[in-house]
């Protein structure tokens, strides 16, 4: 079993450059299906839900040539076949669920196995399956793997509202609906920056998708679809959790390679806590920021805080002076990193859902549990912030979505390592 050993308690300084953004990619490679033909992905991160992925999409009859260096996944999708996805790789990860929007757009048919991904309390797909069935497919249960079907070998253009704001259920819906006869109108559609990112790709491969980045977008179903090219944006969460560890313990730390329109809710808070930063165009520089102040963060869809930045900011809280709380309205038990910080001396605990902590803490380093991505880079960071050796397992969960933890932090001058067990 393979482990992370930080010797913390040091200051950082340097640069560090954000990857491409996983929950883009991890869209754009199923994506990839409808275009019957050969795209090229640019800026795709290193990590081991692209190596999933492509796997899975290997088994299905995709041609892909990856370039891990440099950065860049070759697809050619020409003899995919939609073939039963039971098990294997499909549960370990979320975004298998994009095969089935994928595959219905292009195939009118698809049989997936249910998604895994973080535990982060209950994760239902009904949106997906409501938003499918109402473009016409049925849904029923094949080897314990979800099949779905058009009735009428083709999917029909309608008006979908999404009870709950939902990126995968939108998504999945643009994929499906991409092929559609007749125009799809998606209401209270999630509006994060890989939404855009991925109707980019696909307006660009012949799909015609108008709004995105809005609550409501317009899918006019399209029929010549062909390869393209596509540079996958800047992974915001991985630019935070670099942020975030640079506030608690940089000496100057830049961080390269964002979009800071993605990060706005989460800059504020930062600027609310009195860190220091210089923005410039595609970086942010955090400068060495004392006395920061406890804040409160609840996290909302975007353009709100982001669910998946408030377990990784959590030990920067915790460097600060006050009381404070974190509400999170997206996973309301996504607290799994609560108990694993309070074993390295944090005064954290959970009441009635509500993460509560008071500041400033002594961190001690100790051996702690990654029992999901985010939970696993929050302990990185603490390990970093705390005195002595934190010892990490279960870090298959930060491998899922950080590029080159091991050698990014190292270039800031942190002392830590893999080892095997
Ligand atoms: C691969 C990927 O992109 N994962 C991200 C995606 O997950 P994911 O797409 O799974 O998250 P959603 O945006 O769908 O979930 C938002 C909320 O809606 C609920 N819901 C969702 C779908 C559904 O059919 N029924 C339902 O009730 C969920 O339980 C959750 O409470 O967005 C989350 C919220 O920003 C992020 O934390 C994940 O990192
Ligand atoms: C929860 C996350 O990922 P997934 O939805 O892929 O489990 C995440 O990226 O924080």
């Amino acid at each position: 079993m393979r482990k992370i050993v930080i010797n913390g308690g040091k200051r950082i300084s340097g640069k560090v450059t954000v990857s491409g953004a996983k929950n883009s990619v991890v869209a754009l490679i199923p994506a990839t299906i409808l275009a019957n033909d050969i795209v090229t992905l640019e800026g795709v991160p290193d990590i081991s839900d692209v190596t999933s992925l492509v796997e899975i999409m290997e088994i299905m009859g995709a041609k892909i040539e990856r370039h891990i260096a440099e950065g860049i996944l070759i697809i050619d999708t020409r003899d995919v076949k939609s073939m039963p996805l039971p098990y294997g790789k499909i549960n370990s990860l979320r975004a298998s669920y994009y095969f089935n929007g994928a595959l219905l757009g292009r195939f009118g048919k698809s049989t997936v196995g249910l998604p895994g991904g973080c535990d982060l309390g209950p994760r239902p797909i009904d949106l997906h399956i409501k938003a499918f069935e109402a473009l016409g497919a049925e849904m029923s249960f094949l080897e314990s793997a979800m099949h779905l079907e058009s009735v009428d070998a083709k999917l029909h253009g309608t008006t979908i509202y999404m009870d709950m704001v939902s990126v995968g259920a939108t998504i999945n819906t643009m994929l499906a609906a991409s092929t559609a006869d007749g125009t799809t109108i998606i209401e209270n559609a999630a509006r994060e920056p890989e939404i855009i990112d991925v109707a980019t790709l696909l307006n660009n491969m012949g799909a015609k998708v108008r709004g995105a980045g809005t609550d409501v977008i317009r899918i006019q179903g399209a029929k010549n679809f062909h390869g393209a090219r596509h540079t996958v944006i800047p992974d915001r969460i991985e630019a935070g959790t670099y942020l975030a560890l640079a506030a608690a313990v940089g000496d100057g730390v830049i961080v390269d390679n964002v979009i800071y329109e993605h990060l706005e809710s989460f800059i504020a808070k930062l600027e609310e806590m009195g860190v220091r930063m210089t923005i410039r165009e595609d970086s942010i520089e955090v400068h060495k920021s004392d006395n920061l102040k406890a804040v409160n963060i609840k996290t909302v869809p975007y353009p709100g805080f982001a669910t998946d930045l408030q377990q990784p900011i959590t030990p920067l809280l915790l460097s600060t002076k006050g009381r404070g709380w974190i509400m999170d309205t997206i996973y309301e038990k996504r607290i799994n990193h609560v108990p694993e910080m309070a074993r390295m001396g944090a005064k954290i605990s959970v009441i009635n859902d509500k993460i509560v902590y008071e500041a400033p803490n002594e961190l001690v380093g100790a051996q702690v549990k990654a029992t999901d991505l985010r939970a696993g880079a929050g302990l990185v960071v603490a390990g970093i912030i705390a005195q002595g050796t934190t010892t990490i397992s279960n870090i298959e969960f930060i491998l899922r979505g950080y590029d080159s933890i091991i050698e990014k932090m190292t270039s800031l001058g942190v002392d830590i390592k893999l080892v095997e067990d």
